[in-house]
């Protein structure tokens, strides 16, 4: 990398080198740069050196390390070796999202005035600078740092030691302005902070603590958190910052409780200090009542791979299976909405008549989608204007926004029988700022440039004077078009060109061997020498700078009237800011409702009926998303029915006890359930033939446990740890997937504890349940316990290996066909019939008819592979046999795919049998 060592607009060192005994003294630009960094503890310092921004010291081997640069040393300082590295401006956002990603935090610090002024001063005078943004994962704004379609939030957590709430989180996005505030017991804490997903969490060194101490700072926050000073999460101090930043007709602070005043303050303050005074279009704050929605903990979401899978990526998640959304807002929305279930049946069905009808008209849908696919980001373009970091695009976005929310009103309008949420999205969208899109389009020209400082943004006619200034300026480039053929005719050097670049401006061009010539008389009273180059010669004349000149003056003043443009347009933006924001909330709800219609109509969804009773019936229901990757495999997915209806009469819901061999489906039939209730609960349509829910409240799935090496859980206690989690948490309503509890330990222990479990979900709690188990011993209870059933998973046997049916029907299993899975799974043969005889015995033994000790002296008998098993004698292969018979020489190529159809049939009709 190229490594400026120097400031180019200073000519200065950026810090002296010291030497003998005089060194203690400070350099003045040291002096400036410590200063600086001691304002801003815990950020990397972006100084920047004309070109470049450099980082020095400890944050320069940080950042050497992290980006993969050089690091260089840089003079002394007290003795050691200054070590800096530094990265290009052009560059400088890619460098600045590595970090970002990485979990650093950067302070950007810029010259605040011109290198020249700065020398008016004296020539050992330093540039002023000054930090002018904080980066840190929670305050981007940028597209190219955030993912298009996920919300990035910053959360702040507070609390008080006395009162009604002890917590409360206030969260916002400022990419959006979004913003939320919620008190929250104990209890919910990590509840909501899995919900919310925060990219940082900022609280303040009391807090952690006493969070640390009451067990209730979960591991997984460590590394997103931020400690901030207590003054900043004053409940007190609060309520003034916030009186200023969110106006008095929409937002009262004191409703608030003093734990969540002193979570919004802190909020807004660390928002304002990183954006250093300039206003991020925070809206009021919704209060967020984490009883509205289903409770789902960070167990279950990472269980049933909601918005991720258990591996971290979107693919294979539920949310990437159904997101048709076609406007980034949108992805988001239906992010927001998977992730908070609806807990009120009306609201439920609300959103389900708005789905509905889009799924029936077939047309108003495709025509819906086709004109949200022209509306921008709206949110975000208003974000980045208000932040100044904005520019003509985000303009131009916000003026097609508004365009496209006109044209989906106009079909909207035309549409009967709209249902409420529709209607109502119809008269918000219809009532689009119109002259402000107007003026914006007919403002901004077609092809725009990024940063509105670069210029060539308005559109031709619309400003007179504008037109005025570029008519010069181009005209004089036509004088300067004329000079070069006069020059060309003076000097007869045909090659003779006008050119112009970044650092000379305009010069006069002509090839090395003409050159000299010009250096003589007569010519060199017009030519003045500027540049030698290997096969080139470049000169001005008097002429040609008087004509820069002309140019120079009449692009600054053309540019000077488009800032202004730009400005007045902006201003024109951010006065509607809230009718604004209320515009891109309305389209992405109409992406989602139209989205999730658009997905429920192609994939055969059902509408569920969602009530307040304690139902749960699906008949031929579907796993979303193992569908998907069956049916991409050529297969067909088996639908399954569930019932787990109860009623308050006979004391809850009821319980499933599923059994069957692994790789049956039990997993997937246990998610699919739960993946259910959410989407129906989020206002979808599900997969099933039919279903009725009456409203979860809390969600429990334990499918596919992992250990937590990482916090020092072992697999076992971090099952007991969950299921303790449910079993006190768990209500009437709530429903819980329970996979495989108690197998990580002694088989009696294990034994004892899922069967214990069972009993207290059915006889305290009621809740609806799903509990897969390979305990067959477990299936006795369905005897004793009124609302448990029991269902296994069909498998046939065929030729000693299992197939599986994926369906399931009323009854036990018997075994596990544990063996039949680890052939397929490649175990070794002579390990496979060993295993067998140990499983003979041990069957045979479990009569009771042998003592331990006679059990265990018979597998000390067994000689482990003293001989090798002869292998077991095979049956008579229809295939084999069908095949035999096949002479692929014979065949043509429509016979051979017969006989391939043939032989499929042969093999399928004999796993039936
Ligand atoms: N209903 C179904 N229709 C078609 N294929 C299915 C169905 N259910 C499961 N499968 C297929 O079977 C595979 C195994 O299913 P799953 O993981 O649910 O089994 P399991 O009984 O939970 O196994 P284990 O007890 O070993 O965890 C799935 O990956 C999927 O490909």
């Amino acid at each position: 990398m190229d490594e400026p060592l120097t400031d180019p607009t200073m000519d200065q060192t950026p810090f002296e080198a010291e030497t003998g005994p005089a060194a203690a003294a400070l350099t003045p630009m040291m002096a400036q740069y410590f200063e600086i960094k001691a304002v801003n503890p815990g950020y990397l310092l972006f100084y920047r050196m004309g070109d470049f921004y450099e980082l020095f010291f400890e944050d320069a081997e940080i950042a050497s390390a992290a980006l993969g640069i050089v690091l260089t040393k840089r003079g002394k300082h007290l003795g050691e070796d200054i070590g800096m590295c530094g990265v290009p401006i052009h560059a400088a956002n890619d460098y600045l999202n590595k970090l970002i990603r990485l979990g650093h935090r950067v302070a950007i610090c810029e010259q605040m005035e011109d290198p020249a002024e700065a020398k008016k001063r004296g020539s050992k005078s330093v540039v002023r600078r000054d930090v002018v943004r904080l980066v840190t994962p929670g305050t981007l704004t940028e597209d190219d740092h955030l993912d298009a379609r996920s919300a990035n939030y910053l959360a702040a957590l507070a609390m008080v030691r006395h009162g009604d709430t002890d917590y409360a989180l206030a969260w916002a996005d400022i990419s959006t302005g979004e913003t939320f505030v919620a008190d929250l017991a104990a209890e919910a804490l990590a509840d909501e902070m899995a919900r919310i997903a925060p990219a940082e969490l900022i609280l303040t060194d009391a807090t952690r603590q006493a969070l640390s101490e009451r067990h209730l700072f979960a591991p997984a926050w460590a590394g997103i958190a931020s400690t901030i000073g207590a003054e900043l999460a004053d409940s007190e101090l609060a309520l003034p910052l916030l009186r200023r930043s969110f106006p008095a007709e929409r937002f009262d602070p004191t409703i608030l409780s003093r734990a969540a005043r002193a979570a919004l303050g802190a909020l807004v303050g660390y928002v304002g200090e990183s954006q250093k005074g300039r206003h991020a279009p925070l809206r009021p704050p919704v209060l967020d009542a984490s009883d509205k929605v289903m409770a789902i903990d960070a167990a279950t979401r990472q269980s049933l791979e909601i918005l991720q899978t258990q591996r971290g990526q979107a693919k294979g998640s539920l949310r990437q299976s159904i997101d048709l959304t076609v406007t980034a807002p949108g992805a988001r929305l239906l992010a927001t909405r998977l992730a908070a279930p609806l807990r009120d049946a009306d609201a439920i069905n609300n959103r389900l008549d708005a789905v509905s009808r889009l799924v029936e008209d077939t047309l108003l849908r495709a025509r819906l989608r086709q004109d949200l696919k022209a509306a921008p980001d709206l949110s975000r373009a208003l974000s980045r204007l208000a932040l100044e970091r904005g520019g003509p695009r985000d303009l131009a976005a916000i003026g097609k926004a508004i365009g496209a929310a006109l044209n989906l009103a106009q079909h909207l309008a035309a549409q009967p029988d709209l249902s409420p949420i529709l209607s109502r999205l119809a008269t918000t969208l219809g009532a689009a700022p119109r002259d402000l899109s107007a003026e914006l389009a007919a403002a901004l020209d077609d092809e725009l440039p990024l940063l509105s400082r670069d210029g060539g943004f308005v559109r031709g006619g619309f400003d007179h004077k504008l037109d005025e200034e570029r008519a010069l300026g181009s005209q004089t480039r036509a004088v300067v078009a004329a000079l070069q053929a006069r020059l060309m005719d003076e000097t007869d050097v045909r090659s003779l060109k006008i050119k112009h670049n970044g650092v000379l401006g305009y010069f006069v061009e002509v090839p090395a061997n003409h050159g000299t010539r010009l250096l003589e008389a007569p010519h060199r009273e017009t030519f003045i020498h500027r540049q030698t180059l290997a096969n080139v010669m470049r000169f001005t004349t008097t002429e040609l700078a008087e004509l820069e000149g002309r140019i120079a003056k009449a692009q600054g003043a053309a540019l000077e009237i488009e800032l202004a443009i730009f400005a007045r347009l902006r201003e024109a933006v951010l006065a509607d800011t809230a009718h604004l924001q209320g515009l891109a909330d309305a389209l992405a709800e109409l992406d989602v409702t139209a989205a999730l219609a658009e997905v429920s109509a192609l994939r055969g969804y059902c509408r569920p009926q969602v009530d307040a009773s304690l139902a749960f019936a699906i008949s031929g229901g579907r796993h979303p998303v193992v569908e998907l990757m069956v049916k991409a495999e050529g297969q067909s997915f088996v639908a399954n029915d569930a019932d787990l209806s109860g009623s308050e009469e006979i004391g809850g819901g009821g319980l499933w006890l599923v059994t069957g061999p692994n790789m049956g489906g039990k997993s997937t039939f246990l998610r699919q359930n739960a993946l259910i209730a959410i989407l129906a609960q989020m206002g979808c349509y599900v997969p099933a033939d039919s279903a009725h829910i009456g409203v979860v409240d809390r969600l429990f799935s334990r499918v596919g446990a992992s250990d937590d090496i990482a916090h020092g859980r072992s697999t076992f206690m971090v099952e007991m740890v969950e299921t303790a989690a449910i079993l006190n948490r768990a209500t009437r309503q709530s429903l819980v997937v329970l996979d495989e509890i108690g197998r990580g330990t002694a088989t009696f222990d294990g034994l004892s504890i899922a069967w214990a479990t069972v009993e207290a979900l059915h006889e305290s709690t009621g809740c609806r349940a799903l509990f897969a188990t390979h305990f067959h011993e477990l299936t006795s209870l369905a005897k004793t316990l009124g609302r448990v059933a029991n269902v296994t998973m069909k498998v046939r046997e065929w030729e000693g290996e299992v197939v599986f049916l994926h369906e399931v029907g009323p009854g036990a299993a018997d075994r596990s066909y544990g063996i039949q899975v680890a052939r397929l799974a490649g175990l070794p043969d002579p390990v496979l019939a060993r295993a067998r005889q140990v499983l003979d015995i041990l069957e045979q033994r479990s009569a009771g008819t042998a003592s331990s000790k006679q059990k265990a002296s018979v597998l000390d008998d067994l000689p482990l592979f003293a001989h090798q098993p002869a292998p077991a004698p095979k049956g008579k292969d229809p295939v084999h046999e069908a095949l035999d018979t096949v002479r692929p020489d014979e065949l043509t190529p429509r016979q051979a795919i017969e006989a391939l159809y043939e032989l499929k049939k042969i093999r399928d009709d004999a796993r039936r049998n």
